[in-house]
């Protein structure tokens, strides 16, 4: 008899539990165990901001089973087909973009649940079941599905509080780019108005028994964010690690390389 794994991210954000993490956009299951291996209690696999597709996807989720994680996907948008594709192929954390009212969070919930609580279309085979072995998948798949909602614009900062205290919502994820854009200060997340306004989220969805994650820039950032309340929190990007140490290397090496030029 197959069981359904707990989701460990999901019940750690109900304890309020700090879960770190790293944002994987390489787009390849090669990459992303390199970075599995070194212990995050969660990796995003980015569907919006990166070349991956479905099927690079399911080799990272197939991969990353053997790893003590939880794999989050960040959808490219909001599409309830999508989301019962991805569920089906067994992600349990997802992450969708740009959520700025109660309304959309309400459809979200929807479309995770099988009817009557909503509109998740049932196959009777599926990754997520696995393939019928989990006996009954259908009724339990809700309580290790993981509902995370992007904060990311002005206006869902406005409707953060009804957005989070939608039923089915299980947290939040603020993205720091966006959010600069929106509020006008485009490639300024670290503006202070900014910072103030990231500052402000934690206490509401605690408000409401929840958490919030959002992703950092830099050690200095996990530290500010932790320190303000901040649950799910991202160290970076497996992108912006391996662009930022090639490039720090190769400076490191070329300087030393050119004082020894002239001998
Ligand atoms: O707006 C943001 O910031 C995010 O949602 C995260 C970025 O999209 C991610 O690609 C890191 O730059």
């Amino acid at each position: 008899m197959t069981t359904l794994k707990p989701n460990a991210l999901k019940a750690a954000l109900y304890n309020r539990k700090i879960q770190l993490g790293l944002w994987c956009a390489l787009s390849s299951s090669y990459s992303t165990e390199i970075v599995a291996g070194s212990g995050y209690d969660w990796l995003t696999l980015d569907m919006e901001h990166s070349p991956n597709d479905m099927h690079t996807v399911l080799t990272q989720l197939q991969m990353l089973g053997a790893y003590n994680l939880e794999p989050a996907v960040r959808l490219v948008k909001f599409d309830k087909d999508l989301v019962k594709q991805y569920l089906d192929m067994g992600v349990r954390t997802l992450i969708l973009p740009n959520v700025e009212s109660a309304a959309q969070a309400g459809e979200i919930v929807l479309s995770t649940r099988y009817p009557h609580r909503g509109v998740r279309g049932v196959a009777g085979q599926q990754r997520a079941n696995r393939w019928g072995r989990i006996a009954n998948y259908a009724q339990t798949a809700d309580e290790q599905i993981c509902v995370l909602v992007q904060i990311e614009s002005a206006p869902g900062v406005n409707q953060f509080d009804a957005i989070i205290g939608t039923e089915g919502i299980d947290g939040a994820f603020v993205g720091p780019n966006d959010l600069a854009a929106s509020m006008g200060f485009l490639g300024q997340q670290h503006h202070s108005d900014v910072q103030k306004t990231i500052q402000s989220l934690p206490a509401v969805a605690a408000k409401h028994g929840k958490s919030i994650g959002i992703l950092a820039a830099s050690e200095a950032d996990v530290q500010r964010y932790i320190e303000w309340g901040y649950k799910m929190v991202g160290l970076g990007s497996d992108q912006g690690l391996l662009a930022k140490a090639s490039d720090t290397l190769l400076s490191n090496c070329r300087q030393f390389a050119q004082q020894h030029a002239r001998e």
